[in-house]
């Protein structure tokens, strides 16, 4: 499984220019996460300190106990292994085939055999739906295709951590699905950690287990997806409805008295949305193992699901009920504290799965039938400072 990525406090400026501040957040082992944010916020930079490519002036970035700011270039290197990055334009060699550019870690970092090297990468290929293709240049192929040779790649040296910067630029939105699909299959595959930069929406509600979001040089906050995908916060909400209402502006941020007028505007027609329906996350594909991380997700979401507001908790049971209709022989855990999943209801046959039960938070309304999980006990309201 993959390991635990710890961001502590890290500052990072280039000369005058304060990229972002005191970035705190854990990237959970083995789960997927994307770093959101506007244009220019830093994202990219922020990959790069991940794996001790740029120095943040303060903070830590702890794997496996070794801090990538601070250690020594051989310490880092040594974890740097442990990494698989695909860039966004793929970075391959234009003048190796698709064969010998996937092959190149292989031959760089070990001392394997040829045919073990030639077993490694056909495997890969295949996994990322490029068998056949060996012999192709990056020059004969589509950007998509690129795209996928550079993630077999990252994975040639089966990678605990995975860094994929804007998987999706260039690719029309078909791709891009295919590509979210292809990720979603590979998570369940190796359960590697994975961190995806994006500022595209559709993968951010359909992929990660967790979100965060840079703006205005600060980790607006970082969480599970469903904690983000119902949140009020102003640029968050913003942000992942694609509105143009809120703090963020065309080029920059929006100053008070923009925002005031906006306040006192009605909405526009093509704002008039729901903000607490959360979108299913993608599923393995048929045949694939399923994915052990959405699991330990939902199991922190539950824990922390009494600190939230009473809509969000609602529209979070909803989503793991409607995400346990469709695993019913995996039952949402019961988050620590609460009491035990409830049996079935009288209607569901005695031979039936038993499936958790959903109670509706306080106030809120009657769930919709089906199975049901049981929220902890706490009082509703909301989260100190945001999750982090
Ligand atoms: N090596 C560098 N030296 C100086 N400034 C840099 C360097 N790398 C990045 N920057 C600056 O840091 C800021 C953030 O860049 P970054 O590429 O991380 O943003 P981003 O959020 O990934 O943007 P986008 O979504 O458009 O790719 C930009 O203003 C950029 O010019």
């Amino acid at each position: 499984m993959g390991v635990e990525v710890v961001v502590e406090g890290l500052t990072k400026s280039f000369g005058q220019q304060r990229i972002w501040q005191d970035v705190t957040l854990t990237l959970p082992a083995g789960e997927v996460s994307v770093m959101l944010g506007p244009s220019g916020t830093g994202k990219t930079v922020f990959l790069k300190s991940l794996i001790g490519l740029i120095k943040p002036e303060r903070g830590r970035v702890l794997i496996n106990g070794v801090d990538m700011v601070s250690s020594s270039e051989r310490r880092i290197n040594e974890i740097r292994k442990m990494f698989g990055i695909m860039f966004q334009d793929g970075a391959l060699f234009g003048s190796l085939n698709l064969f010998e550019n996937v092959a190149f870690p292989l031959r760089e970092h070990t001392r394997k055999k040829e045919h073990e090297i030639r077993r490694i990468v056909l495997e890969k290929m295949e996994m990322v739906g490029l068998a056949g293709a060996e012999g192709k240049l990056p020059g004969e192929i589509s950007g998509g295709m690129r795209k996928r040779a550079g993630l077999a790649r990252a994975l040639v040296l089966d990678p605990e951590i995975i860094l994929c910067d804007e998987p999706d630029s260039g690719l029309d939105p078909v791709r891009t699905a295919y590509l979210s699909q292809l990720l979603i299959d590979l998570n369940a595959q190796i359960d590697a950690t994975m961190l995806i930069v994006t500022h595209n929406i559709d993968i951010a509600a359909k992929v990660p287990d967790n979100m965060g979001m840079l703006f205005r040089r600060n980790l607006v906050m970082f969480g599970p997806r469903e904690v983000l995908l119902t949140s009020e916060e102003p640029v968050v909400a913003q942000f992942l409805h694609g509105r143009r209402r809120g703090p963020i502006g065309m080029s920059e941020e929006k100053d008070a008295a923009t925002l005031a007028a906006e306040a006192a505007a009605p909405l526009a027609d093509d704002e008039d949305d729901e903000p607490f329906k959360i979108p299913r996350q993608l599923r393995p594909s048929p045949g694939m193992p399923p994915r052990r991380a959405a699991a330990r997700r939902r199991e922190r979401v539950l824990a922390m699901l009494h600190t939230l507001p009473p809509q969000a908790q609602h529209a979070i049971l909803e989503s793991l009920n409607a995400e346990a209709a469709h695993q019913p022989h995996q039952p949402v855990p019961a988050p620590a504290g609460a009491p035990a999943a409830q049996p079935a209801q009288p209607s569901v046959p005695p031979q039936a799965p038993q499936a958790p039960q959903i109670v509706p938070p306080p106030g809120g309304h009657a769930p919709p039938p089906g199975p049901r999980l049981l929220p902890p006990e706490g009082p509703a309201g909301p989260p100190a400072g945001g999750p982090r």
